[in-house]
Order: C-alpha cells, then structure tokens, then sequence
C-alpha cells in the first residue's frame, strides 16, 4: 500500500492530510513541535492549525522527526512556508527520494533567485522534473475543513505523475484537474497573493466594489504579462488554477493576504500584521521577490510596484494608492 509523507504542520498541510486520511492512505507527518505531535496522537486533531477538523487516527502517523518521516512515504508533500523550505532541505540527502514522487503545495517565492518552489525542490535534491508535481488552484483550507467544494489542479510536465498523484486527493468535495504548466502555475500561485494583499489594502482604505473590480480585472493583465515571461506549448490563462486563484484570493475573508493588506491598511508595520495574523501571508516576500523578478525581465506591473513601495519603499499608502488610480485602466 502507498504511503505518502507531509512535511509542515500548518492549516494547508492539515486539509491535505484531511483529504488524505478520509481517503484511507497511511499518512506520515512532520510537524516541528513535539507538543503538536502529541495532540495528534491524543485526540485526532491539530491544535494549532483548523482545530475543528477530527482526522482519523488509523491513518495519521505524526511525528517531529523528518527524516524518519521522509523515508516511510513513496510521495512526498512539501507544504511549509516558502521562507521555510531552504531550512527543510538542508536537513535532507537527495539520496532519500530515489523513486519517490515528490508534490509542492507552496505558493511563494524562494531564495534570492526567486525560485518557483517546485523548480528549487527539483534543484536542491536532484528531482527529475517529471517526478515533481505543484499542487494548486483556489483551495483555502478553511473550505476544505468544511468539505465545501473545492477545485485542486495538479501540474507536471509528466502526466502519468499526475494520474497517479490525482487519485490520493479526489472526494465527494475535491475535484482533480490536470495541468502540464508548472512554471507557469507557479509564478500565477505567487502573483494571486500580491493582488491579495493589494486587495486588503484597498478595502481597509474604503474602495468600493467597482473599484475592486478595476483592480482585480489589472491584476488579471499582470498576471498575463508575468506568464508571458514564462511561456508554454499550451496555457489558458482563465482557468481556475491562474484566474480563479487569483480571483479567490482578492475577494476571499479567508486570504491571509488580504487580511494582512488590511492590516497594513489600519495602520499596522508590516511585523505587527505578520503576527496579528499568526499565519504565512506569502505575498509579503514574494512582493520583493517578483518585484525583483519584473525589474528583470522588464515588465511594467503597476500594482507589485504600489505595494512593493508601500510595504518596502516607504512610500504612504494613501500615496500609493493615488498613483495606482491614474495607472489602473
Ligand atoms: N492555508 C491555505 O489555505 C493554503 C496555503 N497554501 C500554501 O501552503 C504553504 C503553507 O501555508 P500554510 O499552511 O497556510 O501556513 P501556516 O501559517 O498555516 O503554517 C505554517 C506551518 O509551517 C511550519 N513551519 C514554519 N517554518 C518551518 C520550518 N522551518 N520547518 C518546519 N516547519 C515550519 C509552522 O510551524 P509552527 O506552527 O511551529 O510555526 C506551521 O506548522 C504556503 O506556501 C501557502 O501559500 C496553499 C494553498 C492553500
Ligand atoms: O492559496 C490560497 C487559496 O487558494 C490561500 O491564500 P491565502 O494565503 O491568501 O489565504
């Protein structure tokens, strides 16, 4: 029987083993604290991260040892925070995944080259790209807690990887689409987050919703010039996994990223709103990360440049979002 191995103790990492434990596949999972482990154990849920969710003890083998927790499992889940990965790899021997599959649910940028999570796991620990998959699409975990339906995509440049990756995830309430785009899913994962915390920052500033709408259809138009930079053989950019993310995460009370634009919005520094949150909002790295990345490539991207300024250029976001208004279209 396959076994499949999670790596991070968080909300997205605790609606993945949901799934995967009401679908009956014995799941090992690494989280960092001995005190979590334990609660598992004890009473089937995670006490830090959707607590409410009762996971099926038969199925869940929690533990603070990664590597142990690396070998049991064929497939390999990776759902830290993007910031965490590098510190998660450099524990780990490429050694360990000879024949194992390996899947990034992380949706940020990573190092100083802003790597796409995938394209690093694939570098740091010699895994062919036919063998690693992203998991993607609009899937807050709090929905997923709640067996509401939710559309995940999985992308690979191989697609029997992605056959054999589809079953573990498919309920009642989980629909599996294929992808081939990795690349381009990725940076899309990335960019969404941004639009997300632009989004917070404009309701906490008091837009409205046709202004929303103008911002939000933008960000569709960055998103395409940030896909244009990596192309594919195929892509349909208005597909849930690129627009529907970005979409979710720009009108959603569950986004963390917009949660934190409106804490910036209220007045809060950057720290203060990380901790209020008490959960990743990957769009505040990967602001500089892509805006970093842009510059590079040339591309003109109005709203990353108004946050990127907001949150790392000291530019007011009154400021800020008064020059956005003469930009958007
Ligand atoms: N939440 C969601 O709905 C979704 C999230 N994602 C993506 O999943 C990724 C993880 O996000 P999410 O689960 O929400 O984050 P959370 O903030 O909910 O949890 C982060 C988890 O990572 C752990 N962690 C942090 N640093 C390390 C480290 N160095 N080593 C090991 N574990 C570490 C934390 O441990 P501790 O508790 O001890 O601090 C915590 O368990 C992000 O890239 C996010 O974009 C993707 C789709 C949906
Ligand atoms: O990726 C997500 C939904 O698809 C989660 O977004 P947030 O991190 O903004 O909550």
């Amino acid at each position: 029987m396959i076994e499949v191995s999670v790596v991070g103790g968080g909300s997205w990492a605790t609606a993945l083993v949901k799934i995967l434990t009401e679908n009956k596949i014995p799941t090992n999972w690494y989280l960092r604290r001995n005190e979590q482990v334990k609660h598992i154990k004890e009473k089937g849920s995670n006490p830090s991260y959707l607590p409410q969710v009762r996971l099926n003890p038969l199925f869940i083998f929690p533990s603070d040892n990664l590597l142990e927790v690396i070998e049991r499992g064929q497939i390999v889940i990776f759902a830290v925070p993007s910031a965490a990965i590098q510190a998660v790899c450099n524990e780990l021997d490429s050694s360990l995944f000879t024949n194992k599959m390996v899947l990034s649910a992380m949706k940020g940028t990573v190092g100083a080259n802003n790597e796409v999570p995938s394209s690093f796991i694939s570098r740091i620990l010699n895994i062919p790209a036919t063998q690693i998959a992203t998991i993607a699409g609009p899937c807050h975990s709090e929905e997923i807690a709640a067996s509401k339906l939710t559309y995940l995509s999985l992308s690979c440049t191989n697609q029997d990887t992605v056959d054999r990756l589809s079953v573990l995830f498919r309920r009642p309430y989980i629909k599996v689409c294929g992808n081939d785009d990795p690349m381009g899913v990725g940076y899309a994962s990335i960019y969404k987050n941004v639009l997300g915390i632009a989004s917070g920052m404009a309701t906490g500033l008091g837009y409205g919703d046709n202004f929303m709408a103008v911002l939000v259809s933008n960000a569709l138009f960055e998103m395409q010039n940030i896909l244009a930079s990596t192309p594919a053989e195929q892509r349909e950019m208005l597909n849930s996994t690129y627009a529907g993310d970005l979409l979710v995460t720009g009108y959603s009370n569950n986004s963390r990223n917009r949660r934190f634009g409106e804490l910036i919005a209220q007045g809060h520094s950057a720290e203060i709103a990380v901790n209020k949150l008490g959960m990743v909002a990957e769009g505040y790295h990967a602001t500089q990360g892509l805006f970093g990345y842009a510059n590079e490539k040339e591309l003109n991207l109005p709203i990353l440049t108004t946050v990127y300024r907001i949150l790392f250029g000291k530019e007011s976001i009154e400021t800020g979002f008064k020059k956005l208004e003469e930009k958007l279209i």
